[in-house]
This record gives structure tokens, C-alpha cells and sequence, in this order.
């Protein structure tokens, strides 16, 4: 952050500070009605507050907190501090509230949903994870209940049932990648009923700073496989040594089938009866597929094989298409084909970042221990200001001054040393480390040192949860990541100590905090910190760092190293400048690599909104039929009549050009086997190929018509439409997508000349979303002529327009523009579903 951005923010700062002189005036005045609250019967706090004019009127407001204070002593044995009230007042303004750990943000965020909810909002409480997620809802719903105010909770366990339930409450409490992938995964509806995901209306968001700033740019995916299944090796060998006379390709080289002796082939060699029930779906589907992986796609035509990968050529750009695959098992049979192995067959369906996502919610707040130093970008990417709440203890933690050594060895030697001073007296000890092979590496030299101490993996929130609740122990050494336990509170003597227990830890000085080296941000320095000398304990906190540390290899390069005078290896004062000159320029690349992306994102975003309100169109209206019966009219009134159309006529001049079409082609076959051409020519060979055919299909308009079989109800046929469309919208979109990562990836090459490479993306990005919207339509006017479609509704599989059998949802953690698309699924963190 800059010097003049800092000044720029205490300016910012000192304005919210009035504001709360306003808070605190209220406060004040909310003390008088205490009486008033406190005649009232547990069932009447419901009727009070809503009588209450709390959007508007003050003095109401004093009268709605006065309720709630005296609502959470009953139902909760918690009577809120002034300062917790001060915090849900500045979030029901809608500021990002900065609460010092341990404070009590969980009951303060619980009033601030009270308080919208009155007004009629949906409030969202969007925490780190599930476990706080469902903790919270259940530790505040006594206080919901006072007021009748329904609340509920999603997690990753949760059913779709849950989960409409949970949404339908006044206040559900979740973490933000289970609504994320909530959001993700109503892409995949076809039925309005299908949804799950509600309006987003307000956003309480806990540990603001983490979810908005360090996770923001946090893509959540929502991925899908055709077929979920793999190539079979042993149809794609039977496929590979038929015949001609095996299989039969149409006049437009388009789909290929099994003759009977083809049949009786695959019967004879796999020893199956293929039309039986138990192969009909499933040998004979993939004996197709293979069929069309093998005779049909043509190595160089329309894919290339390089870095032993598969990589498709894209018809209409004639260039070599990244992450885009063929659906329906066919890359794999493909790649079975060339012998290459065979990859994960997932494409992304749907994509949202963390910044997008709350980017939805027309109100956001938010609360955190650590926001003031996130308020330049809580103001540039979130328009959100902070308000700093004042503690109700005053703090009292050591914040030692760092310890800064030449190499990592003497750092670890240094940690270890402390760690067994501190132990011998018993007083607890976190330490923090940036990940999990740090944490076991330095358990291991602890342990070597007689220091046994507890790791934490970062894998079972829950567990966590408990261990980190009991790092305040006496004698107790735990060592985890930062981010591990988080939102837990720590208390002296152990969660459930006694009070003797309690003071025997606060003699000894309280919970002792240790970083294993600096963030790249202070404020997560602060969150460590934090852990410590919570409500007025006693504690203290100290970092050990080294030039080692990757925070200074990456942020700073030297002439000639420093080298350290002690023999420890301890570099004074001139290692401290050191370790925070490199973590001011890692808090600049932040700030930058955040705006850059967020440009880089927000078209994007924008398009990603046109297709999702669209979808809902299409859900919600019955435009799909209405445009597909205006397209297609014929094939719209046979369905409803049940009955096949007259082929129209086809005059004589259309059919000798369907002569010579046939015969140009023939010749181009010809071509082709006698002259290996470039790859560039034969795309553009096969593209007018196609354009050849297209022009043929309008001439004999009925003749590729899908079966009728009966009278189709029109509500069926609404359906039917709607699935149709809905199918080739959303195929278009994750086009684009696997389009849009291709770019992203490459764009610093492309952007050639003047043009800045942003520039450049937005110019690509556009052009090629500009003709989506006709294209998918043009793709569902086809499958509406084409698949069958019965009572039963339409047979998507049937026409080849597979929905995904299996979807699942992951996040990625990595710069998308640091590093190309195939970093970006290295880096995945988890499969959920
Ligand atoms: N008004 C109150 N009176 C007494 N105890 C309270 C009050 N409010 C909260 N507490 C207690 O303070 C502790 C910390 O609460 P909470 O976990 O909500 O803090 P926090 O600010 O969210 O901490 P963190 O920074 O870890 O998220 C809890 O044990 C809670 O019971």
C-alpha cells in the first residue's frame, strides 16, 4: 500500500470515527429502555421488535438494542458489551467492523441479522468454513428464537432438501464455498424448481479480510463429466481392427454405425450379446463412441497430438483449442486410440471467484479482527468501509520485537531454544507456520529437542477446532498453520478449565504466540498475534525470521548477502528493516496482482450475469418454446399433431448442387489420401465441407426430422424446449470458458504492438461472446429438428446432447495470471463432489 493510500485511509478512518460517536450516543441512550426490555415475557420479544421502526427511526434503534441485549442474557447467559452492540450498529450501516479477537464478533454479527432481518431482508452470515458455519447457528439460534426468527445452515453434508430449507430461513449461516458452489450448481437446473441457490440479499461476512482480500480472487469451480466413465481398452482394441464392411458412414461423414456383421464382430470378439439389456446402454454406447474416436476424427484434422496430450483443433478459429475436449467419453477413446494416457475427463461448467460471488449481494458487511489494513481494498474492490470498534478489555499482550537470522538452520536452532525455555515453566505455546511440511519439519527438531508438542494437518476443521480450543493448556506445545483453528477461541487454563486452572496459566504470563516467519502481509501477522492476550489476557507474541524465508528471496535481491556478526547467526536491527522492506513489497505485488486480476475478471463477471439471467429466462418462461416454434414451425405443429410432415418438394436446380456437393467431396477425400496437406488447409477444407452440407440440410427441410411417434402435450414440448435450450446455452458457456482460460493463458504473447495485453483479452473476449448467443440457438434449432421427442419428454442422450452424469465442485488456490491453465489445476485444493 502506498504512503499517500495510507494517509488517504486514516482521513477515511477519522470520518468513520465521527459515525461512531453516533454509535456510542445511541448506545447510551439504548440503556434507558433497559427497564422496558427487561418487563417483557420471553414471548414477547418477537412482537416488540417488530413493532419497532429499526430502519429508520433512532430512537427505535436504541429500543432495538435495549431488546436484544436483554434477549441474549436470557437465551444465551451472554449480555452484550457496549462494544459488541457498537459493531452490529456499524454493520447494520454497512461497514466492515474491525473487533479485536475474542471479542465476541460471532453474538454481534448474530444482532446485525437480527436487526435486517426485522426489516424483512435474507441474511446470509458467510464464515471461513462448515464447522464455524454450522457452530454458529446453532450456539446464536436460542437468541434467533426469542425474536421468531428462523435460522439455518448449510455445509458440504448437506442435501438439496437441506439446503432449499436452510435457504428459506430469515438467517442461514455457511461458508462461502458451500453458497459459492451452491450458486455454481443451479447452472445445472433445467427445472425452476430445481434451485437451489436463493436471491442474494445481505451478506454478514465473518473474518472479512480473509474472504474478501486474501481469497477473493479464489475461483470456485463447478466441473462436469459427460459420461464419468472411462475409455474401455478392450472395445477401443476390438474397434480398431474392423473393417469397412464393419461400420457404415453417412453421406455427410458425420456419424458412423455398426453393420450387422459389425455386430456380429463386436458380439463374436467381446463375447457379448450387445442389444441385450446390460450392454445396450453401456458396451454398445462406447462401442460408437469409439467408432467416432477412430474412423470419423482424423489426427491432424481436427486434433494434434503433442507433449503427448490431445489437443483439439478448433474448426471455426483453425487453431489449436487448450483446454477444450470433446464430451461424451470421446477424448478418451481418442486418446486410447493414440496410445497416449488417458486424462481426467472434466471440463468447467461453471466458474464464480469469491470477489464475484459477494459481488451478487446488494448489501454487504462484515467483521474482522484484522480490517483496518485491509481498508484500501475493502474500499477499491468492495466500496465497504471500516469502522474500528474499540476493545471491551484493553489489550495487553508483549509484542516482542523479531528475531531475525542469517539462515533458516539458526533460525529453527533459535525456535527450538525458546520453545524449551518457555515449556520448562509451562506455559502454553502456539506457533504458526506458513504450511504443513513446516509445521511437521519443526515438530520433528522439537521432539528431537524433548519438546513434545501437537501438529495440526489442516484437514478436519472440527478436530481442529478442538485442539487449537485447548492450546491455552498448561504445558501445552501446538503447532499448526495459520490457518488452522480458526475462529476458536483459546482460553487460559484449557477450554474447560477451572479457574485455578485458568489463573495458574494467566501467573505465568498467558498464552505465548511464535511465528515461524512473516507473512506477506502484516495483517496476517496480527491474526497469529491475535490468538494471544485475548479479552484483556495476558500474553505475548514474537516472530522469528530469516533471510532465507521465502518472503525475502522473493521480494528483495542483494548485491552481496548480509552476513550476520553472532555466532548464532542473529543479524540485530538490520535484519528487522530487512524482513519489513520485503514484506512492504509483497503487500504492493498483492495489491497489484489483485487489481490486475480483477480487471482481467470482470468482464468476465459481466457475461457470466448475461447468460445466468438468461438461464433464468429460459427457466422461468416458456420463451424456449416459443422460439424454437418460430424457427421451426413445421417441426413445432407436427409434434403437437403427431404426425410426420410432407418432405417439401426439392427442385431440380437444389439437387444437382446436392450432386455436386456429393461429388466435391469425394474428390476432396481423394485429395486428402494422396496429399498429406497442412493441417491449416484441411481445417478450412472440412469447414467448407461442413458449410456445403449445411446449405443441403435447407433444401430437403423434413428429411432429417426426428421420429414422431404421438400427439406431443404442449407442456411436454415447453419442457422439452427448455432442456433443448438450456443445453446448448450452457455448452456455449463452458466453451467460452475453456475459450477464456485459452486466452488468459496465452495473452502475453498475443498482445503484440501497441495493444496492452488487457486490451487485447477484452477484444478477444467480446468477439467471441458476441456470437455465442445465435450459435447455441442456431445448435438448438438443430437438436429441436432432429432428437426424438415424446411424451417422455426429449431424448438428449439419444441426439448425443449429453448433460453431465457426475459434476463435482473444487477451488482453485493460484494466480491464474502468474502461471498458465496447467498450473491452475495443480493447484486444486479440494474435491467435493
Ligand atoms: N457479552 C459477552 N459476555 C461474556 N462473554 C462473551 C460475550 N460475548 C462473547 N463472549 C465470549 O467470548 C468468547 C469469544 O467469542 P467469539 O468466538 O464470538 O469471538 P470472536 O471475536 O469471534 O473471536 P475470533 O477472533 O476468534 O473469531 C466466547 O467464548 C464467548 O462466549
Amino acid at each position: 500500500m502506498g504512503k499517500l493510500s495510507n494517509t488517504m485511509w486514516r482521513l477515511l478512518g477519522a470520518q468513520s470515527g465521527r459515525n461512531q460517536s453516533k454509535s456510542v450516543a445511541l448506545i447510551k441512550k439504548a440503556a434507558t429502555h433497559d427497564d422496558w426490555a427487561a418487563g417483557l415475557d420471553d414471548d414477547e420479544f418477537g412482537a416488540a421488535a417488530r413493532e419497532l421502526e429499526i430502519a429508520t427511526d433512532l430512537v427505535d434503534r436504541a429500543k432495538f438494542l435495549a431488546l436484544v441485549r436483554e434477549a441474549a442474557d436470557r437465551s444465551l447467559s451472554l449480555r452484550p458489551y457496549d462494544v459488541q452492540l457498537q459493531g452490529s450498529l456499524r454493520m447494520l450501516e454497512g461497514d466492515v467492523v474491525e473487533m479485536a479477537t475474542g471479542e465476541g464478533k460471532t453474538l454481534s454479527g448474530a444482532i446485525a441479522a437480527i436487526g435486517y432481518a426485522l426489516i424483512g431482508h435474507k441474511v446470509h452470515v458467510i464464515s471461513v468454513n462448515d464447522y464455524l458455519a454450522t457452530r454458529d447457528a446453532e450456539w446464536m439460534r436460542p437468541l434467533f428464537d426469542m425474536f421468531g426468527i428462523s435460522v439455518g445452515s448449510v455445509e458440504e453434508s448437506s442435501t438439496a432438501a437441506d439446503r432449499i430449507a436452510a435457504y428459506d430461513s430469515d438467517v442461514t449461516y455457511g461458508s462461502v464455498n458451500e453458497i459459492g458452489f451452491d450458486v455454481l450448481r443451479d447452472q445445472l437446473a433445467t427445472r425452476e424448481d430445481d434451485l437451489v441457490a436463493p436471491t442474494p440479499d445481505v451478506a454478514i461476512i465473518d473474518e472479512a479480510d480473509s474472504v474478501l482480500v486474501d481469497e477473493a480472487l479464489v475461483p470456485l469451480i463447478l466441473a462436469g463429466s459427460s459420461t464419468g466413465e472411462v475409455a474401455d481398452a478392450a472395445i477401443a482394441a476390438v474397434v480398431s481392427r474392423m473393417k469397412t464392411k464393419h461400420y457404415e458412414i453417412d453421406t455427410e461423414g458425420r456419424n458412423i454405425s455398426l453393420t450387422d456383421e459389425g455386430a456380429a464382430f463386436v458380439e463374436q470378439e467381446l463375447g457379448v450379446d450387445l442389444y441385450s439389456e446390460a450392454h445396450v446402454g453401456t458396451t454398445l454406447v462406447h462401442t460408437n463412441i469409439a467408432l467416432y474416436a477412430y474412423y470419423l476424427l482424423e489426427r491432424d484434422v481436427h486434433y494434434i497430438v503433442r507433449d503427448g496430450e490431445v489437443k483439439l483443433i478448433n474448426a471455426s478459429r483453425g487453431r489449436v483449442a487448450q483446454l477444450q475436449r470433446w464430451p461424451d467419453g470421446v477424448q478418451a477413446a481418442v486418446e486410447l486410440k493414440e496410445r497416449l494416457d488417458q486424462t481426467d475427463s472434466g471440463e468447467v461448467i461453471d466458474t464464480i471467484t469469491v470477489q464475484a460471488l459477494i459481488g451478487r449481494y446488494p448489501k454487504v458487511c462484515g467483521m474482522t479482527g484484522t480490517a483496518l489494513a485491509a481498508g484500501e481494498q475493502l474500499r477499491q474492490f468492495y466500496d465497504l468501509y471500516v469502522s474500528q470498534i474499540p476493545p471491551n478489555t484493553e489489550n495487553i499482550r508483549e509484542d516482542e520485537p523479531d528475531r531475525v537470522y542469517d539462515t533458516k538452520a539458526n533460525k529453527v536452532e533459535a525456535i527450538v531454544d525458546y520453545v524449551k525455555e518457555i515449556h520448562e515453566i509451562g506455559q502454553p505455546i502456539l506457533i504458526g507456520t506458513h504450511d504443513v511440511a513446516e509445521s511437521e519439519e519443526l515438530a520433528y527438531f522439537l521432539e528431537k529437542a524433548g519438546v513434545s508438542c501437537v501438529v495440526l494437518n489442516a484437514k478436519n476443521d472440527a478436530e481442529e477446532a478442538a485442539i487449537i480450543a485447548d492450546a491455552g493448556k498448561l504445558d501445552a506445545v501446538t503447532v499448526s498453520t495459520q490457518m488452522a483453528g480458526r475462529g476458536t477461541d483459546i482460553r487460559l487454563g484449557g477450554a474447560e478449565a477451572t479457574t485455578e486452572e485458568h489463573d495458574e496459566v494467566v501467573e505465568l504470563g498467558g498464552l505465548c504466540v511464535i511465528g515461524t516467519g512473516r507473512y506477506d502481509t502484516e495483517r496476517l501477522d496480527n491474526q497469529l498475534r491475535g490468538r494471544a492476550g485475548r479479552q484483556g489476557d495476558p500474553g505475548r507474541s514474537v516472530f522469528f525470521s530469516s533471510l532465507e524465508d521465502p518472503l525475502v528471496t522473493r521480494n528483495l535481491s542483494f548485491k552481496r548477502d548480509p552476513e550476520s556478526n553472532e555466532p548464532d547467526g542473529s543479524m540485530g536491527s538490520r535484519g528487522v528493516e530487512l524482513i519489513e522492506q520485503a514484506q512492504r513489497v509483497a503487500e504492493g505485488v498483492m495489491l497489484e496482482l489483485h487489481a490486475n486480476t480483477w480487471r482481467y475478471n470482470k468482464l468476465v463477471n459481466q457475461q457470466r450475469d448475461i447468460i445466468v439471467g438468461r438461464r433464468m429466462e429460459l427457466l422461468r418462461t416458456d420463451e424456449a418454446l416459443t422460439s424454437l416454434a418460430e424457427l421451426e414451425p413445421v417441426r413445432y405443429q407436427a409434434l403437437l399433431d403427431g404426425r410426420l410432415p410432407a418432405p417439401k418438394k426439392v427442385d431440380e436446380k437444389k439437387a444437382d448442387t446436392k450432386k455436386a456437393d456429393a461429388d466435391d467431396k469425394k474428390a476432396d477425400e481423394k485429395a486428402d489420401a494422396d496429399d498429406k496437406k497442412s493441417d491449416e488447409k484441411k481445417a478450412d477444407e472440412k469447414k467448407s465441407t461442413d458449410k456445403k452440407t449445411a446449405d443441403k440440410k435447407d433444401a430437403d427441410d423434413t428429411s432429417d426430422f426426428g421420429p414422431i411417434t404421438e400427439k406431443v402435450d404442449k407442456g411436454v414440448l415447453e419442457q422439452a424446449a427448455r432442456e433443448i435450450m438450456l443445453y446448448h446455452l450452457d455448452r456455449a458457456w463452458s466453451d467460452h470458458l475453456a475459450f477464456v482460460s485459452d486466452v488468459r493463458s496465452s495473452i502475453h504473447l498475443r498482445a503484440i504492438g501497441r495493444e496492452s495485453p488487457l486490451d487485447e483479452f477484452h477484444k478477444l473476449i467480446l468477439a467471441e461472446f458476441t456470437t455465442l448467443p445465435a450459435e447455441a440457438v442456431e445448435a438448438a434449432r438443430e437438436t429441436f429438428r432432429t432428437a426424438t421427442i415424446t411424451n417422455e419428454g426429449v431424448d438428449l442422450d439419444g441426439a448425443g446432447r449429453h448433460r453431465s452424469t457426475s459434476t463435482w465442485t473444487y477451488m482453485v488456490h493460484d494466480n491464474l495470471f502468474s502461471s498458465g491453465g496447467a498450473k491452475m489445476l495443480q493447484g486444486i485444493i479440494g474435491v467435493f463432489r
